[in-house]
């Protein structure tokens, strides 16, 4: 039996629709062309991807530098226009909606990402940047919007004197927990985490990771939370998609994924992350063979093919399907049905 990445959606283990619908999704960006260059062939960072959140959920989006991860944040979003395929956020198709339908939707979307003091304006203090978000949607009167700065600070673990103060006076993990605040002000139903704490030391990435946790147990936002290691969206994701060259290699429970990973990219990612072994205290990793190919020009059949150690001849003329194994959707040739049969 062959399935989409929805057919383990939310809708299944909830009983309710889910909040967020990704279905056959595509991004190919244009290359070069002009007046006398051959246009060459796009660059197809996101190629037929389907999943779903449900309410309160946290579904991680992992994946090597270049496997579209960003880009399929930004599609969910509406930040980008798809190629084709739908987002369905909510009941509403947001991929064919005018720009002036999706800005109410907007507001119950929102963006963190790994550098949040870049986006914001290094003159305008803390207290500015909290506000704006809910002036541009007309949230509050402006003593509610001043009393709202404040207990959203506090929410995150900053004192209230940090208002008056500028962007640059905070530390990394201090900026995201801003990052986060001003990402709260709008009151989303989901919260897109692109590489939200990758650019943080150890045990700082731990207390931004348990903040979202326990924002979510608070206001049961879903996240879609996207980092290249899966050590990270391991700890805070119920299930993990795993993305390579613009495809889904393997979507699964993050216990599951992690404790027996099917896709032959999956088990080189979890080789990949550093382990301390119980016969020495040295930090031992398999790195990833290989580099990503051009996703102009993905390899045929399976992407992973060119870089698997387990592959056969159908790997390089067919490309797999997400087949059902064990609870989990994965797509490679090793378990396709009549494999096992
Ligand atoms: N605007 C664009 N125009 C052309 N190519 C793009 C554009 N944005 C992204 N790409 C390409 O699409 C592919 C996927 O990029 P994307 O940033 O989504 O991957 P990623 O998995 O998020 O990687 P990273 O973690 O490095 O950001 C890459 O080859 C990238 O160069």
């Amino acid at each position: 039996m062959t399935l989409s990445a929805t057919a383990d959606s939310a809708t299944d283990r909830q009983g309710v629709a889910p909040l967020l619908e990704v279905t056959d999704l595509v991004k190919h960006f244009p290359v070069g062309g002009g007046l006398f260059r051959k246009e060459s062939p796009p660059v197809r960072a996101v190629d037929g991807v389907s999943f779903s959140i449900g309410r309160g959920e946290t579904l991680g989006l992992v994946g090597e530098s270049g496997s579209g991860k960003s880009t399929l944040g930004r599609l969910v979003l509406r930040l980008l226009d798809p190629t084709s395929g739908t987002v369905t956020f909510d009941g509403q198709d947001i991929t064919t909606a005018r720009q002036s339908q999706v800005k109410p939707l907007r507001r119950r979307m929102q963006l963190i990402f790994q550098d949040p003091v870049s986006s914001f304006n290094p003159r305008m203090t803390i207290e500015d940047l909290l506000m704006e978000p809910m002036v541009v949607h007309g949230i509050g009167t402006p003593a509610e919007r001043k009393r709202r700065c404040a207990e959203l600070l506090d929410q995150v673990g900053l004192a209230s004197s940090a208002l008056a103060k500028y962007p640059h006076q905070f530390s990394g993990g201090q900026a995201q927990r801003i990052g986060i605040a001003r990402a709260l002000t709008t009151d989303p139903d989901l919260l897109v985490c692109d590489e939200a704490v990758s650019a943080l030391d150890v045990s700082i990435q731990a207390q931004v990771l348990n903040l979202l946790k326990s924002i979510q147990q608070e206001q049961g936002i879903s996240y879609l939370f996207i980092a290249h290691d899966l050590n990270v969206v391991r700890y805070i994701s119920d299930r993990v998609c795993v993305m390579y060259l613009g495809k889904l290699a393997e979507v699964g429970g993050s216990d599951r994924i992690m404790a027996d990973p099917l896709h032959p990219y999956t088990q080189a990612l979890i080789r990949s992350i550093p382990a301390v072994t119980a016969s020495s205290s040295r930090v031992e990793r398999i790195p990833l063979q290989g580099e990503i190919p051009n996703p102009s020009k993905p390899p045929a059949g399976c992407r992973f093919h060119t870089r698997c150690p387990l592959k056969f001849d159908l790997c390089e003329q067919e490309e797999p399907q997400l087949h059902e194994r064990d609870g989990s959707l994965t797509a490679c040739h090793l378990y396709r049905p009549e494999a096992s049969a």
